[in-house]
């Protein structure tokens, strides 16, 4: 016992003794930090943070600190003096100042668990390289010329499937800042969720990557995934944490599973056998990658691409169901697309996907409230002057775009959610560059075409062939039932009665 006590304590000590030392650093330097609290010494505000992303509306912690100190506060976060801006100008400031003025920095867990390798921890000359590589496999000619069909063909094998009771998790993961004990990626629950419109967003990922259709092998692997996805908001300390634990041991079976498929390419690509896919683009860059950088690398943006497009296809359902007005609004877009079609499994085209406009409403609005991504994580390279304050070199900075995705000042009733705000003749939106879902500078989401026109079929798919309807919500519950439209079975008629009427519930 007391050899565990004794580090904890010598911690403790250590943390107080930086805390007083920094502390006194920044008055020595009479450096103009903007105004807030550092807190506790080591747990800083961190709680308070945590505990607000516990309850139904996380904004407490923001909306009580811009109120008192302004868009641009000091507070310390997971261990580190955190810089926190809810300014859409200085948030641009550090996205575009990617590099130069600022470096991501991402908490100790995740970076452990993507490893050193992936886009999002790469630097300088390379990562430019590599984004722009990602980027040109999930660019709009892309797309249009090869994914669409795939999308499509994924999303309506995944509904043919949906016939048990489905349990889509209420504002699912408020991602960026919050703890591992929140959400429960790994219950029951959430699998069974995650089996519907996860396994989409996984199975085109791995098929993009690798070519691989779904089946066995790549269920097991998006099992794991979601193992190493649970350990990113925990304490990267292996000894008090057990889903940071298992965390590690699933990243580790995912990197064996990786590394075995590389090591065959590399034999296939040796005998002239190429594919057109990320892994034969990564083979073939002339960088001679190691398999340790190949394996992170895809890691990483089955990670980034997974969670992010699932969780906002369970969420644009919720507020549609919320909103029938809306909801009423997209069936008629879609209906009238499907209505040009011989047949209700015909293929969407590009030119269906360029024609949905209110789509895109619902779209950009679901990015909008949802804020998947709440904001992003820098670390200042050097002083920084922004707003008449300074951010000391070292410091971590936290670029929150969920607080001007919801501020009354850039969107009238910012907390509801209203998709006619997006057309053009809406006065609802102020123009100007504070809409970054996707972020924006050199690290720009590659993703951002790709995860739009998916959710786009999603829908297209969903309120084509179901009804969604709310029931009564419970306690813990938010159900949600789908029916099957009379008019969309299929001539067929493959499935049975029993399996005509689904059930969602979104779970608190
Ligand atoms: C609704 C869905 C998505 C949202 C809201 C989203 C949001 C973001 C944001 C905000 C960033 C910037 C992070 C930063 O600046 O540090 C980012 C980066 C990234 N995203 Fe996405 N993303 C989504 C879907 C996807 C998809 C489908 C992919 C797969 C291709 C993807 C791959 C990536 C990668 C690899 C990065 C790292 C880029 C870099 O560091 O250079 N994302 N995403």
């Amino acid at each position: 016992m007391a050899s565990f006590i004794t580090p904890l304590i010598l911690l403790f000590i250590s943390a107080i003794f930086l805390f007083l030392h920094r502390r006194s650093r920044y008055r020595r330097l009479r450096l103009r930090l903007p105004p807030g609290t550092l807190g506790l010494p080591f747990a800083g505000e961190t709680l308070q943070l945590i505990s607000a992303y516990k309850t139904d509306n996380p904004e407490p912690f923001i909306d009580h600190r811009v109120h008192r100190y302004g868009p641009i506060f000091t507070t310390h976060l997971f261990g580190e003096p955190t810089v926190f801006s809810a300014d859409p100008e200085t948030n641009r400031f550090i996205l575009l100042n990617e590099g130069k003025l600022f470096e991501c920095s991402y908490p100790g867990s995740i970076s452990n668990l993507l490893g050193k390798h992936s886009l999002l921890l790469m630097k300088g000359s390379l990562h430019k390289r590599m984004h722009s590589l990602t980027m040109s496999f999930a660019n709009s000619s892309i797309i249009k010329d090869h994914l669409l069909v795939d999308i499509d063909r994924l999303i309506r094998l995944n509904l043919d499937s949906w016939s048990d009771r489905i349990f889509l998790m209420e504002e699912a993961k408020k991602c960026d800042l919050r703890d591992g004990n929140g959400t429960g990626v790994g219950d029951s629950d959430s699998m069974v969720w995650y089996n519907v419109s996860s396994s989409i967003t996984f199975e085109l990922t791995v098929k993009q990557l690798m070519s691989f259709d779904p089946g066995e092998w790549t269920e097991t692997l998006r099992k794991e995934y979601v193992l190493v996805i649970e350990g990113f908001f925990t304490l990267p300390l292996p000894l008090f944490s057990t889903t940071y634990r298992r965390a590690i041991k699933a990243r580790t079976k995912v990197a064996e599973a990786l590394t075995l498929i590389v090591r065959e390419r590399r034999k296939e690509s040796a005998k002239e056998e190429k594919k057109n896919d990320m892994l034969g683009a990564l083979l073939a860059s002339g960088n001679n990658f190691s398999d340790e950088e190949i394996v992170d690398f895809m890691l990483a943006l089955l990670v980034a691409g997974y969670e992010t497009t699932s969780t906002i296809m369970t969420l644009a359902v919720k507020f549609l169901t919320e909103t029938p007005l809306a909801l009423a609004q997209l069936k008629e877009e879609h209906d009238q697309i499907r209505a040009k079609k011989s047949h209700p499994e015909e293929p969407l085209e590009w030119t269906d996907y360029k024609s949905m406009a209110f789509t895109q409403c619902v779209v950009n609005e679901t990015l909008r409230v949802a804020n998947i991504i709440g904001g992003i994580f820098r670390r200042a390279m050097t002083d920084i002057n922004i707003k008449g304050y300074t951010i000391p070199k070292g410091w971590r900075v936290f670029a929150s775009f969920r607080a001007v995705h919801l501020n009354p000042d850039h969107y009238k009733d910012a907390r509801t959610f209203n998709p006619w705000r997006w057309q053009s003749n809406s006065e609802a939106t102020s123009p100007g560059n504070v809409y970054t879902p996707f972020g924006g500078g050199p690290r720009l989401c590659p993703g951002y075409e790709l995860a739009r026109v998916v959710l786009s079929v999603f829908l297209h798919r969903t309120v084509t062939r179901y009804r969604y309807c709310t029931k009564p919500k419970t306690q813990k519950r938010y159900p949600i039932i789908v029916k099957r439209r009379e008019e969309s079975k299929p001539s067929n008629q493959t499935w049975k009665g029993k399996e005509e009427e689904s059930e969602i519930e979104i779970v608190d």
